[in-house]
């Protein structure tokens, strides 16, 4: 049952007064009302804003933050709520100022920021600062011993009583454990030695559980362009003002140790760093990095992580102890409390597109956050989004390249394999050719790596008998066979059902046939023809978690695997350096459907899995199987020249203002029914905003025309780059009332267009 919030006011307007003394303040809490409540604070609480509280809520209690009683946010953002002032005698009173760090002004802008760019409630975003549970947060400090001065006249001393008593000598406070283990006794000793009076109880400060990476321990030897780029990223941060850096380089050309040199000028200058890296469960071998760099581990976040670690480096970003943090998109929203450098590596990755609840760009928010700040940005990629090229163009981003590959490696080799000239024999995908290809690689004892980015057997079950085809009841979209689990199951929502035995609609025996590859139908047939070969299947089915992943790239770099099958996994950046052959399975997947950027997104993802092959002495070379070898994309890759292509694609876009010439919004629309789905779209549809540089297109349905049983439409706003679209949205999102049972999703610069 939603619980009646206190009636609310936000302060649109008003003085930059601290807010002390027995005054009211607004709370912002993590939840998805408009703006802050007003509550009473006790003067004995001396409220800030920032400070974390508890706050009465309905019936309940609840944590929210202090927040500012003005906006700071630039007038296309600015969208103030009518404040609905509660009578002073009706305001509920902060219960308790927790004992938590204060969420620093920097950061509160950035939520305010955030929220009035993608058009969330607030609230929402704060939730993804707030993420940890609040409830006892301060970690109870541990017990330990200490020796006194002297010892107790009568003590008996044992060999290992003596042991403790040199060890303790320093006078330095040990736990038990601690104890135990450097004078080699038993615990029971160190009880013995208590109880006696050789030992005295103290409280030990809690530890911080993050060592302080050193610059100083490994730099690497840089020269040339490593070097130029480097000393440009060190000046960038020393600077200490916002900037953005584009950091370019073909793979395998050293762009993270080049990072990692800015990461090292932040840390000399005391300050926090963050890196973001698009899926960093996967980042077992930048881990390694990182630590031969900077002699231990940094701080880790991503949604895997325990719940005890994600406190304590919630805590340690507020309290600066974690000064290196190597985090997934969420990690944006930690409270840094002197953050000095932000990089996003693999910048032009759609993983960094939040798409649920606040849907956000990580990459472009990291830009955002720098800039309220005043601090360096870095952005990372082999292949920069069109979007990052503009800005380089423009001059509002510094471009630094790195041309060729570290250590003289050369880049593969790229082949075009015309499938319509090579086939493959029927009902197999590996043409020939490539099939001879592995075969050499195999015999002079090099690794080998075949790349389909398709999850499980097959992509489509079809009755050979009636033409009926499996579907998923809640979506549109075709179940995927998983012959190992032996299931059917849906990519987009959790259906999975059984291999039905017979047609589910003419009921024909042995009539189900799987139509087109997926990694497993592809193993299945790899290890048909290379029966000796030890194979090593790469994706997110056979990987459990980070653990499972780390062991599969120390098998390869061990050798003991000679063909890795996987989906996009093995494009993440991987080094290994006995891998000198990619096959691409399906060069052309991913160029169907009418996505604006289905080109670019292909030609950035086949570089990086090419760019896996060959990266230390022995050459490497890249199969690329094509039905459409004459495609640009194609092209492109055989030529390598991925600066032309992004030209092209630059021409293609400009005059139709997509972006990044122009503005993009969606507006997704699901309801229950078909019915209700299209209804409110057309209302939507009938009050589209409209005038010089604005167009709206659509409603239609959308391409995921059912997703999870809600029926879906779209309607995409363009406008020219000059024209904000949130104020336009806000009008429109107003001229709309809806029912109860339709939803409105706001998706600002969309990426996906299902
Ligand atoms: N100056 C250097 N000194 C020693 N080793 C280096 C240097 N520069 C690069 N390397 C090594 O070369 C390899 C490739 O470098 P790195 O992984 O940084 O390239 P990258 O551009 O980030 O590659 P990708 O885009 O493919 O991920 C790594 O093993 C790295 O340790
Ligand atoms: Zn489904």
């Amino acid at each position: 049952m939603a619980v009646a919030p206190p009636p609310s006011s936000t302060h649109a307007s008003g003085a930059d007064q601290p807010t002390t003394g027995g005054l009211r303040v607004p709370v912002l809490l993590p939840m998805p009302f408009t703006g802050p409540f007003d509550y009473k604070a006790p003067a004995s609480m001396a409220l800030k804003p920032g400070d974390i509280v508890s706050v009465p809520l309905g019936n309940r209690r609840q944590t929210g933050v202090v927040w500012d009683t003005h906006t700071t946010l630039p007038a296309d953002l600015a969208h103030p709520t009518p404040a609905k002032t509660v009578a002073d005698n009706r305001l509920r009173a902060v219960a308790e100022r927790l004992e938590l760090p204060p969420l620093n002004a920097e950061l509160r802008r950035f939520v305010d920021w955030v929220a009035a760019y993608t058009l969330s409630p607030p609230g929402m975003v704060l939730a993804m600062t707030l993420r940890l549970h609040m409830k006892g947060a301060t970690p109870a400090p541990a017990m330990g011993w200490i020796a006194p001065p002297t010892p107790p006249e009568e003590l008996r001393l044992t060999p290992a009583r003596q042991k403790v008593l040199a060890l303790m000598a320093d006078g330095s406070p040990r736990t038990t454990t601690d104890i135990a283990s450097a004078a080699e006794v038993s615990a029971g000793v160190v009880k013995g030695l208590a109880d006696a009076g050789a030992l005295r109880p103290v409280l030990l400060e809690p530890a911080s559980p993050f060592a302080q990476p050193d610059p100083l321990h490994h730099p690497p030897v840089l020269e040339g362009a490593q070097k130029e780029a480097a000393t440009a990223l060190r000046h960038s941060v020393q600077d200490k003002k916002f900037s953005v850096t584009l950091l370019e380089g073909v793979t395998g050309s050293g762009k993270t140790e080049i990072y990692l040199e800015a990461i090292a000028a932040c840390l000399e200058q005391g300050q926090q760093a963050l890196v973001l890296l698009p899926e960093i469960a996967l980042s077992a071998q930048w881990m390694d990095r990182f630590t031969r760099r900077f002699g231990v581990r940094p701080a880790v976040w991503h949604s895997e992580i325990g719940q005890k670690a994600r406190r304590q480096t919630w805590l340690g970003t507020a309290d600066g102890s974690a000064t290196v943090v190597v985090g997934a998109r969420s990690a944006l929203f930690l409270p840094f409390c002197n953050l000095g450098l932000i990089i996003v590596d693999e910048e032009h990755e759609s993983l960094f597109k939040q798409e649920e609840g606040v849907i956000y760009n990580a990459r472009d928010m990291a830009v955002v956050r720098a800039r309220l700040a005043g601090f360096a940005a870095v952005v990372v990629s082999a292949t920069p989004s069109l979007e990052t090229l503009a800005n380089a163009h423009a001059g509002r981003y510094q471009r630094l390249v790195l041309p060729t590959r570290h250590g003289g490696a050369s880049l593969p080799q790229t082949h075009l394999l015309d499938m319509r000239e090579a086939p493959p024999e029927r009902g197999l995908f590996l043409s020939p050719r490539l099939v001879e290809d592995i075969a050499a690689t195999l015999g002079r004892e090099e690794q080998a790596m075949l790349f389909l980015n398709r999850r499980g057997y097959a992509p489509l079950t079809l009755c050979r008998t009636c033409g009926h085809r499996m579907e998923c009841p809640h979506c549109t979209a075709w179940l995927v066979e998983h012959r190992n689990r032996q299931v059917l199951s849906c990519h987009y929502c959790d259906h999975t059902e059984p291999m039905p035995p017979v047609c589910p609609n003419c009921k024909t025996e042995h009539s189900l046939t799987a139509i087109g590859p997926g990694i497993e139908r592809i193993t299945e047939e790899a290890r048909q023809s290379f029966p000796d070969a030890r194979i090593l299947v790469m994706s997110s089915d056979t990987l459990g978690g980070p653990a499972a992943t780390a062991e599969a790239v120390a098998k390869i770099a061990r050798r003991e695997v000679d063909l890795i099958i996987g989906t996009q996994i093995v494009a993440k950046g991987w080094h290994f350096p006995h891998l000198t052959l990619v096959g691409i399975v399906d060069a052309d997947l991913g160029l169907g459907g009418a996505d604006l950027r289905a080109g670019e997104r292909t030609i950035q993802l086949l570089h990086q899995v090419a760019g896996r092959a060959g990266r230390a002495s022995a050459p490497g070379r890249v199969v690329l199987q094509s039905y459409t070898p004459e495609h640009p994309v194609m092209q492109a890759l055989l030529s390598g020249d991925f600066d032309q292509f992004m030209e092209q694609e630059a021409e293609q876009r400009r005059p139709g203002f997509w972006p990044p010439y122009g503005r993009l919004a969606a507006l997704i629309i699901s309801a229950d029914t078909p019915q209700a789905a299209d209804d409110a779209a057309a209302r939507f549809g009938r009050t589209a905003p409209y005038g010089e540089g604005i167009q709206v297109l659509g409603p239609a349905p959308a391409p995921l025309a059912i997703l999870r049983g809600r029926h879906r439409r779209r309607l995409l706003l363009r406008t020219w780059r000059s024209i904000a679209v949130q104020p336009i949205l806000h009008r429109w999102l107003g001229l709309v009332p809806l029912d109860r049972h339709v939803r409105v999703e706001v998706d600002i610069d969309p990426v996906s267009f299902l």
